[in-house]
């Protein structure tokens, strides 16, 4: 892939992810730096990955390439007005990463046309296995798509979305969703430990049938979900009895109804921020 000199505007949780992600995958952490107010973040990652960490948004900002826009939505506004008055971002690629802040709202911010890709990766992308969907506005030329798509196969898989609102469909089905499963395993892990196990041998059973299930899928490529599951699912068994308990208590209206919540929660942060 092409190597462009990266910023990040932005040094938590998500851009470390990235970050860890990309260098892992050989791309030259010299190319990389790191922009936040407090070095608490920062410099883990130059001491970890080797990248530049800096608390001057703009200088970072004016020698990069590409700006990778990775603050929280509500510091957003207030990082691209400062950003706007020192750099000139008519040769440089933007990336945003952040929920809720839309393509106009940027240009308003940073200028017309500008030249930028919203794109909504997750967590995984620490250790490669991410989820990115990536919007593009028409302004943007072939080449930007290119690099923006190569630089989060990186980190993991990518998914194109035609319009905007796409980003807001990736959020609730993989930018936020592996929280949900965080979720799930956390209620089996404590259900494990009230049956007696340790806190780690309930992790590890809770983590093995979890990644073993996930392995299962990306094996099976040809097989349905509804599949796998009915292949666990014994006749008078065990399976059938608790999965009787999710679907009385309606647990596929229950992933329905949180996934458009995120959505919902994604047009609000558009208006707001
Ligand atoms: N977390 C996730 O799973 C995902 C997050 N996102 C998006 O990523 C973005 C970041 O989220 P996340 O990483 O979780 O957030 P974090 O709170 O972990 O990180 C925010 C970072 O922004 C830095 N920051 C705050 N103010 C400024 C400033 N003025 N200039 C430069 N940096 C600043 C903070 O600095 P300091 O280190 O000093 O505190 C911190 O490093 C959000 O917009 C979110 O929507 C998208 C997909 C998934
Ligand atoms: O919770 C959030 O708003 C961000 C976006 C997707 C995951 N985390």
């Amino acid at each position: 892939m092409q190597h462009r000199k990266l910023c990040f505007i932005g040094a938590g949780n998500m851009a470390g992810a990235i970050i860890s992600g990309l260098v892992e995958s050989g791309y030259p952490a010299a190319l990389i730096s790191v922009c936040a107010p407090s070095a608490t973040h920062r410099d883990v990652l130059a001491e970890k990955y080797g990248v530049k960490s800096s608390s001057d948004n703009n200088g970072c900002a004016n020698e990069a390439d590409v700006v990778v826009l990775s603050v929280k939505p509500q510091m957003m506004a207030d990082v691209c007005k400062a950003l706007q008055k020192d750099v000139d971002f008519s040769g440089k690629l933007v990336l945003s990463i952040a929920a809720g802040v839309s393509v106009a709202r940027f240009c308003e911010l940073l200028g017309d046309n500008l030249n930028i890709v919203r794109i909504m990766p997750n967590t995984p992308s620490l250790v490669g296995k991410g989820m990115s969907g990536l919007y593009a506005p028409k302004q943007v030329s072939q080449a930007d798509r290119d690099y923006s798509g190569e630089l989060m196969t990186a980190v993991g898989k990518i998914c194109w979305v035609d319009t905007e609102e796409g980003i807001n469909h990736i959020i609730a089905a993989a930018g936020s969703a592996p929280a949900y499963f965080f979720l799930f395993m956390e209620a089996m892990q404590a259900e494990a430990q009230r049956l007696g196990f340790s806190a780690d041998a309930a992790r590890m059973l809770v983590e093995q049938a979890a990644s073993g299930a996930t392995a299962l899928v990306a094996a099976s490529p040809d097989t349905p979900l509804s599949q796998l599951r009915e292949n666990v699912t014994s006749k008078g068994g065990t399976t059938f009895e608790a999965l009787k308990v999710f679907t009385d208590r309606k647990l596929p209206e229950i992933v329905s109804e949180a996934m458009q919540a995120a959505i919902t929660r994604a047009q609000e942060m558009e208006k707001l921020f």
